[in-house]
């Protein structure tokens, strides 16, 4: 290989990094996140588990039209001291503030039943819930949110509708819930859910792409 055979090729993978949309995936500890990311990606090499704080680092794969981002959980995990948590929370807000501009949708997984629990407790408190103040965050960014209501075996079928439309409204969305295209409700461990969100992600990519006049 020539030098400037050399050059092109380093300069086409230069500009194909740079251009590759990023899809981030976000979520409380314990939530299914990398449960998601291991359907999606079809890699068994992707850590799931039962305790919180499984995945402790940030990690990029590329799918080719775009690169999926796992990132750890945030919020509470019984055994890891509350620095360590913090300092979680800080990647992760600096990774998204510092790629915002890449990023072209937010997947923000929540465990359907928890979520109320948490969200009264904190509020009980006086705070913004963690949840919440992720989704503030992500929107704020002008960052396309796919909101995933995980863990839906927990609920009764015919609560379905009540729940989410409660999510909703926690969201400052109006209800029903099913007016809005960025809630998908999902039993991730069973695979279901999945391809409604594989679809919002292409969509948003692709119209990420447009919009920047890449490709
Ligand atoms: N009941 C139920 N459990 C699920 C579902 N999806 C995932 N889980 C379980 O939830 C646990 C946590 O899953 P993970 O995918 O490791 O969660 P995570 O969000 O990556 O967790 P951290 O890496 O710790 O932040 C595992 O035991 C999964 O099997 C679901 O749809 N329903
Ligand atoms: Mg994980």
């Amino acid at each position: 290989m020539d030098f400037f055979e050399k050059y092109k090729n380093l300069k086409e993978k230069y500009e194909e990094k740079k251009i590759k949309p990023k899809v981030v995936v976000v979520g409380r500890s314990n939530v299914g996140k990398s449960t998601f990311v291991r359907l999606i990606t079809g890699r068994k090499d992707v850590k799931v588990g039962k305790k919180p704080g499984v995945t402790l680092k940030i990690n990029e794969y590329d799918m080719g039209e775009y690169i999926l981002v796992d990132m750890p959980g945030f919020g509470y995990m019984a055994g890891l001291p509350k620095k360590i948590q913090e300092k979680i929370k800080d990647e992760i807000v600096h990774y998204i503030e510092n790629h915002a501009d890449e990023i072209a949708a937010a997947v923000q997984i929540i465990d359907a039943k928890a979520f109320f629990e948490i969200v009264e407790r904190w509020e009980e408190r006086g705070e913004i819930p963690i949840d919440l103040e992720m989704f503030d965050f992500i929107t704020d960014l002008k960052i396309s949110p796919i909101l995933v209501a995980n863990k839906m075996d927990k609920i009764k079928k015919e609560e379905w509708d009540e729940v989410l439309d409660g999510i909703c409204e926690y969201l400052k969305c109006q209800p029903p819930w099913h007016q809005w295209k960025f809630i998908v409700p999902a039993i991730l461990k069973e695979g279901k859910g999945i391809e409604e969100i594989k679809k919002k992600i292409i969509e948003r990519v692709r119209l990420f792409k447009k919009l920047r006049n890449i490709e």
